[in-house]
């Protein structure tokens, strides 16, 4: 529970390094409490990582001023909206509407549709089909017109990225060579048609989501000064992540909402992929004669993780900012292994000793890419050591999902089209699973789920709980579900558990499985591990083509690769360990050992100062 004592605006929340089961009196420092306090219209902040940018939101929220205004939190992940909407409730602030900037759109459009140029609710639509109608219409506008293949990738792209992730399309035609641009009459022309032939469809793309918003709010101005009415503060969180339209939107409610507060980190920028920039939040903030502010003291991370940090942070192109912290403890460890299989047993052992005075809940493993963890879940179960791919609520929402499935199959007969229901919600097949629209919709368009229904059919000849999740595995992989690489394991892992047993005892098994692995180590990709907090850190797969990436290739990827090796870094709040494990050991021209930046490019003299540097 939040609370303050109104003297000195004391509020009780949780904080790092404290006794366990002990509330604490959280004092904000100075700085916060000036933020808190500040009659401003528009506040930016950009600070650095765990100096408490999102719990001085909450303690906005929370303030004794705003108590029966209500307040509107945006943010631009859906992660990030769960962290933001748990610590409201923690801190027991009711009127605030917590939401990604995408889901305030979405409901903006859902609650008076007709505003929007829809005849009814719009359905939303996958991500697939969407894709599948761009290239369709890509390659019928360009049939006659000779595009090499580099041209047509990035011409492509250009139109994919603002249809499906709503960037700004003159923006991304700007950057493209005098040739290229010679094509932006055409490219705008079939992102009209598109985004039209959606609208006439009753189809809401991703991206219509905010542009519809962003264009209804334009158009009518007395709808957004009804928006001003509704709320009286705005909260952005992870500013620093917004793309073009995003930002328009919250341009626009900036004009009317009393007071507005956005906090990011502009080192923290890691979705160039979905149009975020650095210097976002400066440019925001200069756009509105503010000056940012800053938040100079980390609450999160030792003295030492955070030298190392600020080492990655000179290196990058952003604004200078160093942070401090009060607590000291061991510095980072560089471990080198010679192969991938030295580095699975490293983190065996790393684990096996930290356990034994951390909870596991609080380690987390991360790596830039998915496979990497997928690898290392394996051979971790293998031997014994508990670990969850993804985060713990990812865990509880797969097993519920299958839960769910099994009940609904247990009833026999007349399940099929609720069955329908339970795995496209277990596969997350509609983007608004929860919406009943939607889903009546999918169950309609039988052509489109042949696949489903004729596997469901079989799954339910056969009876065995086998056959009915290794269906959900198929649909998944069919389907090509972003998640399938957290949910695949899992089923793969309850197979042998749940083989020849009732839907009763399955379910009992999933239920074991669960509580078994609810307080394990996280195995998390660092996008997704991006605003979380773990005691103990362990980054793998520091090895040049893993991590900076392969597809890296522009100065641009290059920075926001260690951009991400920054928020890596700043999750960790005691000790920090950075394994590094080479595709050889020697160059193959000149037949000498590697160097370390060789192996890794991140590895650099000054990085490696600031390690204990060890070799397995
Ligand atoms: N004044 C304070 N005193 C003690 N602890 C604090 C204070 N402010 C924040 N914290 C704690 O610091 C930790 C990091 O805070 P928070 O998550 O708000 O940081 P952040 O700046 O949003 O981080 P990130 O950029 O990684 O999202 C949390 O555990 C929080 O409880």
């Amino acid at each position: 529970m939040l609370m303050f004592n109104n003297a000195t605006e004391n509020v009780v929340m949780s904080r790092p390094h404290r006794q366990p089961g002990k509330p604490h009196i959280f004092q904000p420092t100075q700085e916060q409490q000036s933020i808190i306090a500040s009659v401003n219209q528009i506040d930016v902040i950009n600070a650095g990582p765990g100096s408490g940018k999102t719990s001085t939101l909450i303690a906005i929220a929370g303030a004794p001023k705003y108590q029966g205004q209500t307040i509107l939190a945006l943010t631009h992940s859906a992660r990030a909206e769960v962290t933001l909407r748990k610590r409201a409730k923690k801190a027991g602030i009711r009127h605030i509407q917590v939401a990604t900037i995408h889901g305030f759109g979405y409901e903006l459009i859902t609650t008076n549709p007709a505003a929007f140029g829809y005849s009814k609710t719009p359905r939303p639509t996958d991500v697939k089909s969407v894709k599948a109608l761009i290239k369709r219409k890509f390659r019928r506008a360009f049939k006659g017109t000779p595009l090499d293949d580099e041209t047509e990738r990035e011409l492509f792209t250009v139109l994919k990225r603002s249809i499906l992730r709503g960037t700004c399309i003159q923006a991304d035609l700007d950057t493209l060579d005098f040739n290229r641009r010679m094509h932006a009459p055409t490219l705008q022309a079939l992102q009209a048609q598109i985004v039209k032939s959606q609208q006439n469809h009753c189809r809401l793309a991703f991206s219509d989501m905010l542009h519809r918003p962003v264009e209804y709010f334009k158009n009518t101005p007395q709808a957004l000064r009804n928006i001003g009415k509704r709320y009286h503060v705005l909260l952005v969180d992870e500013f620093q992540d917004l793309s073009s339209i995003q930002l328009k939107l919250i341009e626009l409610l900036a004009t009317v909402i009393d007071k507005v507060v956005v906090v990011g980190d502009d080192a923290q920028t890691i979705y160039g992929f979905h149009g975020a920039q650095t210097g976002t939040l400066w440019n925001f903030a200069e756009k509105h004669q503010v000056q940012p502010r800053a938040l100079s003291q980390s609450h999160r991370s030792t003295q030492e993780i955070l030298d190392l940090a600020n080492v990655v942070r000179r290196r990058l192109n952003v604004t200078p900012l160093t942070m401090t912290s009060t607590v000291h403890g061991k510095k980072p460890e560089l471990i080198l292994c010679p192969t991938k299989e030295t580095q699975a047993q490293e983190v065996g052992q790393l684990l096996n000793r930290l356990t034994r005075t951390v909870k596991a809940c609080q380690i987390a493993v991360l790596a830039r890419e998915k496979l990497s963890l997928r690898d290392l879940h394996k051979s971790l179960e293998s031997k014994g050591i508990k670990t969850v791919l993804g985060s713990e609520e990812t865990l509880k929402h797969i097993c519920d999902g299958l839960e769910a499935f099994l009940r609904v199959f247990a009833r026999g007969k007349k399940a099929p089209m609720e069955a329908v229901d339970t795995v496209l919600h277990i596969c997350g097949l509609t983007p608004h699973s929860r919406n009943q629209d939607a889903i009546r919709h999918l169950k309609a368009s039988k052509k489109k789920h042949l696949y489903l229904i004729k596997k469901l059919k079989a799954a339910q000849q056969a009876r065995s709980i086998e056959a009915q999740l290794s269906l959900i595995q198929d649909v998944l992989v069919h389907y090509q579900h972003q998640d399938r690489h957290l949910i695949v394991p899992v089923i793969t892992q309850l197979m042998p558990m749940v083989r020849g047993q009732t839907c009763k005892q399955a379910i009992q098994e999933i239920q074991r499985y669960r509580s078994e692995h609810m307080n394990s180590v996280a195995l998390q990709t660092i996008h997704s591990a991006k605003g979380l907090e773990y005691e103990v850190v362990i980054v793998i797969d520091m090895v040049d083509g893993h991590f900076p990436h392969c597809w890296a290739h522009s100065v641009a990827a290059q920075e926001e690769e260690r951009r991400l090796l920054y928020v890596a870094i700043t999750r960790a709040k005691r000790e920090l360990f950075l394994l590094s494990p080479p595709y050889q050991s020697y160059n193959p021209k000149t037949r000498q050992p590697l160097t370390l930046t060789q192996r890794c490019p991140f590895l650099e003299a000054e990085f490696e100062q600031q390690c204990v540097k060890k070799t397995v």
